[in-house]
């Protein structure tokens, strides 16, 4: 899937370490190996390519663009999160990414199949089961209807609500919900999940709980996922790479690289270190924020 014009540019990666900062310049920290790479990976091309992105609602000229000038790299089978002020422009930028609305200018490239969005609202159909909801998606994604059946079984197995087919969605907790939303949208076949602070309704205990799942599953799967979070502890469990975007205008501002092995993300002194530094770089970002 590509949309609109222009040319690609460096992957974060070639960026130098621990350069001083610089304002719209993106900048890598803590140094680690290019990521593993997933599905789509043998031509060379990332799974997501963002080139010189902006974008403005309204008439052109009428209104700031939310996005300005937004060039990123997703490799295939990477893990990055997306942080930023509230109102930066990070859903504007999933949006974009899935297809649903065209950048101003600039160029998104996505080569694989259409990339599947998950929300935190779990947005499933309540008048379906949890199997029916994700049957659904396999059926529009063109999946012959005798498969459908044990696909929807393998993939709540997957998310480990095996057993949960014929269940309502009224009668499944939060997090049951939002693992079916998780296989609904993986259900669309696509290596490229894009996910809006999907855990973010959930209780603390839940929501750790879904960190390792999506950890496995990413992992399991070898997806690409796009992550937007306001929690920085989130990011850094979950991510191989952070991007923060400025206040709005939003563009990337930073990057950090998160090396930490999967024992040592949750509760470690490097996890506290780097949570701590992109918490003041975000806190910065939103003190400038001006609400327009
Ligand atoms: N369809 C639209 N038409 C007009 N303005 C829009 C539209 N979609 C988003 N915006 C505006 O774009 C800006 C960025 O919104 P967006 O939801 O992308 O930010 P965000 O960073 O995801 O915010 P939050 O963290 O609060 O969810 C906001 O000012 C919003 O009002």
């Amino acid at each position: 899937m590509t949309t609109a014009l222009t040319t690609p540019q460096n992957a974060p990666e070639d960026a130098p370490k621990g350069t001083p900062e610089t304002p719209d310049t993106p900048e890598s920290a803590s140094g680690t190996a290019a990521p593993e790479t997933g599905a789509g990976a043998a031509d060379g091309r990332p799974a997501v390519r963002l080139a010189h992105v902006t974008k403005a609602f309204g008439r052109p000229g009428a209104a700031a663009p939310v996005l300005d000038d937004i060039s990123l790299d997703v490799a295939p089978g990477e893990f990055v999160t997306l942080v930023g002020a509230s109102g930066c422009g990070k859903s504007t930028l999933l949006n974009l990414v899935a297809g649903l609305d065209r950048p101003s200018s600039g160029t998104i490239e996505v080569p694989g199949a259409r990339p599947a969005l998950m929300f935190q609202d779990h947005a499933l159909f309540p008048w379906l089961t949890a199997g029916g909801n994700i049957e659904l998606a396999l059926r529009l994604a063109g999946v012959p209807r005798p498969e459908r059946r044990p696909e929807a079984e393998r993939l709540l197995e997957l998310v480990r609500l095996g057993g949960a087919h014929g269940k309502r969605v009224h009668e499944l907790s939060g997090g049951m919900r939002q693992r079916v939303a998780l296989a609904r949208a993986l259900a669309q076949g696509g290596g490229v999940l894009l996910m809006d602070e999907p855990f973010a309704a959930l209780d603390a205990i839940t929501r750790d709980v879904l960190h390792d799942e999506i950890t496995r599953i990413w992992r399991e799967r070898r997806l690409t996922v796009l992550f937007v979070t306001h929690n920085v502890r989130e990011a850094v469990r979950l991510a191989q790479r952070v991007v923060l975007l400025s206040s709005r205008p939003g563009r990337v501002a930073r990057e950090w690289r998160i090396d930490l092995p999967d024992a040592l993300r949750a509760e470690s002194a490097r996890a506290a270190e780097l949570t701590t530094d992109i918490t003041e770089h975000l806190r910065g970002e939103i003190r400038r924020h001006v609400p327009q």
